[in-house]
């Protein structure tokens, strides 16, 4: 069962918040599902999911290394890796990749979109994912090779003769082989020229669906890796004959084409190190909340602003313009208070938000002032039925929502100097720390992205450094500050602020140095 916070709240959001009142737009670049970004030739989809198979490829099962580990990205210069279809996919991902989703979880949950926004299956998404510091061994299947070569291949990675027609064939419903990459095979070497797998009559190769196989059983296939005037290259032609064509015979079917490729896929994205523990299916959150501000403001109280997500998907029964949202709380010592806080329904853009799967949510924001003597620990969520009457109550599993007032995080006293000296820009983080809490340590948890020759992804290292104590003091409260120098190339990156050590620790996590780089450095 869900607890907030969790470690994977960052890569839910970019899966479930696609458009909308807040939106990451993850999917925009796969929809439609034929959109290339403008450029002739493209098309995303297609290339996020050979992205995946190619990262995926080199798995070895039985020694339990590779898989989808985004190795990829240091491998780019093999031919059996030809195309930019690897720097576009990762190009896009990195708007998204941070300490809390790696690149491989990114390129999975890309695969997932992909597919879906294709019309094709639900692929049920795990996160967990290490990205590889370095490349992996050769070995992606390549089209002028034996189709011994790619049984082998596929063997190693985990994948007998039936499973590897399948995910060839999940694989080549969508897009084309192109005229820049492998003009031997399409005999065109313009940009523009795609010779897709399902054929230029129809959009097809646009559509997850089965064209790529009964075009093939009809004998009326234009897959350039089947009916191709050189036979050395016609790949899909011999792996998708090799067992008499029983696999293909079976996928013939849609709804058997659909369910085995969402199984194939799933065990696509999950083939990892066994050094990888994968995390259960991310399901859509019920009840999410998001904290805007927790910090003390200018008159000595504690601003309590955010967000509550509430899902309002078919089948929820839940309906956003008969629903009423209020919140309840405990102080620091964990008795409930009387006070009632309303949370309001944003009507900019309808105050929803969509994301995969046809999930939908519904926005409700609140905005009140805590008393710093008393404070707070935890709260619970109250929906009601304004038209019925009923209400429920959402307590996180039992304990209700955390809260930790030990520390609170002063975003509007702290800023990112513009001013470039020898490369760096100031940062200043600021903090409160409340008064029995002064003697424990104050770290500063910073992301430093660290770029990497002819690699799009940047490693990700934490830099720590102990927080000073100042003479400010306010509310029961004392001011700590952590002062450091930040490249100016790699400013726009997160940290997190951690009181005590331990099982003592208190962490406010994820916030963001883009969030400060406005402020007044005073
Ligand atoms: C024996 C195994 C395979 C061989 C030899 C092979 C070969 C190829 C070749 C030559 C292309 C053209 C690439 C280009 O022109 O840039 C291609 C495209 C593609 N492959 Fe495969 N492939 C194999 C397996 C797979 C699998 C298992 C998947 C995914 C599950 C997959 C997904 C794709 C996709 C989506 C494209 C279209 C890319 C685009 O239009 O940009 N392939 N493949």
């Amino acid at each position: 069962e869900y607890v907030w916070p969790s470690k994977y709240d960052y890569i839910e959001d970019v899966m479930m918040l696609h458009s909308g009142y807040i939106h990451n737009g993850f999917s925009d670049a796969v929809n439609p599902c034929s959109f290339g970004t403008n450029v002739a030739g493209r098309q995303n989809a297609a290339e996020w999911v050979r992205t995946g198979y190619h990262d995926m490829a080199t798995h070895d099962a039985a020694a339990g290394t590779g898989g989808l580990d985004a190795s990829i990205l240091f491998e780019l210069d093999r031919d059996e890796n030809v195309g930019s279809a690897f720097n576009n996919t990762f190009g896009f991902l990195s708007n998204y990749y941070n300490i809390r989703a790696s690149s491989s979880d990114l390129l999975a949950l890309a695969v997932v979109t992909a597919t879906y926004r294709c019309n094709g299956p639900k692929i049920p998404f795990r996160a967990g994912r290490i990205d590889a510091t370095e490349a992996g061994p050769l070995g992606v299947p390549k089209p002028d090779e034996d189709v011994e070569t790619h049984t082998s291949r596929f063997a190693t990675a985990g994948f007998n003769t039936s499973d590897m027609i399948a995910m060839v064939a999940c694989g080549h419903t969508l897009g084309g082989v192109h005229g820049v990459d492998f003009p031997e095979i399409t005999g065109n070497s313009s940009e523009a020229q795609v010779s897709f797998f399902e054929g230029s009559s129809s959009d097809s190769s646009a559509d997850f669906d089965n064209a790529v196989v009964t075009q093939y059983l009809d004998n009326a296939t234009e897959n350039p890796l089947v009916a191709g005037g050189n036979d050395t290259t016609n790949s899909d032609k011999r792996v998708f004959g090799v067992d008499g064509n029983t696999t293909m015979h079976a996928l013939a079917d849609p709804a058997t084409f659909q369910s085995t490729c969402a199984d194939i896929l799933e065990r696509m994205i999950n083939a990892v190190p066994s050094s990888v523990t994968l995390s259960e299916v991310i399901d859509p959150i019920d009840i999410k909340p998001y904290m805007t501000t927790f910090a003390l403001n200018s008159n000595g109280t504690i601003d309590f602003v955010g967000r509550i997500r509430v899902r309002v998907s078919d089948g929820t029964n839940r309906n956003t313009n008969d629903l009423a949202v209020h919140l309840t709380y405990a102080d620091r010592d964990g008795t409930n208070t009387t006070t009632t806080i309303t949370a309001t329904h944003p009507s900019f853009q309808g105050g929803t938000s969509s994301g995969l799967f046809r999930e939908n949510f519904s926005w409700y924001e609140f905005a009140t002032v805590l008393d710093p003597s008393t404070g707070i620990s935890k709260f619970h969520v109250h929906i009601t039925t304004p038209s019925t009457g009923a209400a429920q109550v959402f307590d996180n599993a039992g304990n209700g929502f955390p809260l930790d007032d030990s520390i609170l995080y002063q975003q509007s006293q702290s800023c990112l100097d513009p001013t470039i000296v020898d490369g760096n820009m100031n940062l200043t983080v600021s903090a409160f720390v409340r008064n029995d809490r002064i003697d424990e340590v104050v770290t500063l948890n910073l992301v430093h992205k660290v770029p990497r020759q002819g690699v799009i992804m940047p490693a990700l290292e934490v830099h720590s450094q102990v927080f000073d104590k100042t003479s400010t003091e306010k509310s029961g409260y004392v001011l700590f500050q952590a002062k450091r120098l930040l490249p100016s190339e790699t400013w726009n990156t997160a940290f997190d602020v951690v009181l005590g050590e331990g099982d003592n620790e208190t962490i406010v996590e994820n916030q963001s140095t883009s969030a400060i780089s406005d402020n007044i450095c005073s």
